[in-house]
């Protein structure tokens, strides 16, 4: 069986364009979205996401302002851009670009945010909004990822996912969001024990893990659905966390790398702008993207 590709670029664009619509209804009502990325420092990688970022903000029809500050800026001053994006009206959605120079410290400038505003929903307070099933900013790769599968399965409730990852951005939100869907859920993490044995008991398998091609064809129960959330840079280029031309050969279905997960996340981030634009002026949640 040759498994089904989870196209996640062309429902990416579909997404983007459903809140473009959104974006111009709220513009005739006098209200335009409007997202700030702070980016510190030069990883080359973090650049051309933010670039992206801006890119698809404008083409939204969203209000884009971008704070590039030097790598050896220090906590007070990014704390103190911090609050004054808080303080802006014209800013409804505040993400800081990830991972910060070593010298910051990233728990301390995402609590900074204001949560409302906290479009990656990495702020504590999204955390726990999400960990006990209120409304809460979901971080934007795991809700791509949720979207897909959704997409792909309808209900997930009483499926069995294996998620590969235990990090704040994506393997624990994931769960989460699994578990608001009656998926029975486990997180797999570098101590797991007989890792393959388990992923083989999975209809849903996510891997976040950040190490390419680590989820063999023999791990992966025939049929089930696989989200690969890796993005590695290797000699052979860009590839995710599953070999992917085996694996391919048992899934049901499987999201590619590129054009799989990444995609979504941009989308999701710009659904959360909106989302937050109408919770911060009273009007009710878009219909459908959010959880
Ligand atoms: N504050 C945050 N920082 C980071 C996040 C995040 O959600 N919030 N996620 C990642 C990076 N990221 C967005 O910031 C991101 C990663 C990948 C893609 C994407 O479209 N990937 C493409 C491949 C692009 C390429 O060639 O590199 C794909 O998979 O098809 C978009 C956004 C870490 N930091």
């Amino acid at each position: 069986m040759t498994a089904t590709l989870i196209d996640g670029k062309a429902f990416a664009a579909t997404l983007r364009a459903r809140i473009a619509t959104e974006v111009a209804q709220m513009k005739d009502h006098g209200i335009t979205p409007g997202l700030a990325v702070v980016l510190v420092g030069e990883d080359p990688a973090s650049q051309v996401y933010v670039r992206s970022k801006g890119k698809m903000t404008r083409e939204v029809g969203m209000n884009s302002y971008e704070h590039r500050l030097p790598a050896e800026t220090d906590q007070d001053s990014l704390l103190n851009l911090i609050t004054r994006l808080n303080n802006d009206p014209a800013v409804n959605g505040i993400l800081v670009q990830l991972p910060l120079p070593k010298h910051l410290d990233e728990s301390l400038v995402i609590n900074a945010i204001d949560p409302a505003k906290d479009v990656d929903g990495f702020h504590i307070q999204n955390v726990g909004l999400l960990a006990t099933g209120q409304k809460a900013m979901v971080p934007c790769t795991p809700l791509g990822c949720l979207m897909l599968l959704r997409d792909r399965l309808g209900s997930l409730s009483g499926k069995r996912a294996v998620i590969i990852g235990r990090s704040n951005i994506v393997g624990k939100p994931m769960a989460q969001l699994l578990l608001r869907d009656s998926a029975t859920v486990t997180i797999a993490h570098s101590r797991t024990e007989n890792l393959p044995a388990l992923c083989r008991e999975a209809d849903i398998l996510v891997a976040a893990v950040g190490r390419p091609k680590m989820v063999k064809a023999d791990w992966i129960k025939p049929g089930a659905t696989v989200i690969d959330v890796g993005i590695n840079r290797t000699d052979d280029g860009l590839v995710g966390d599953v070999d992917f031309a085996a694996a391919r050969e048992v899934a049901g279905a499987i999201t590619p790398v590129p054009g799989g997960v990444g995609p979504m996340t941009i989308a999701c981030l710009l659904a959360n702008t909106l989302t937050a634009t109408a919770r911060s002026n009273g009007l009710p949640d878009p219909d459908g993207l959010t959880p």
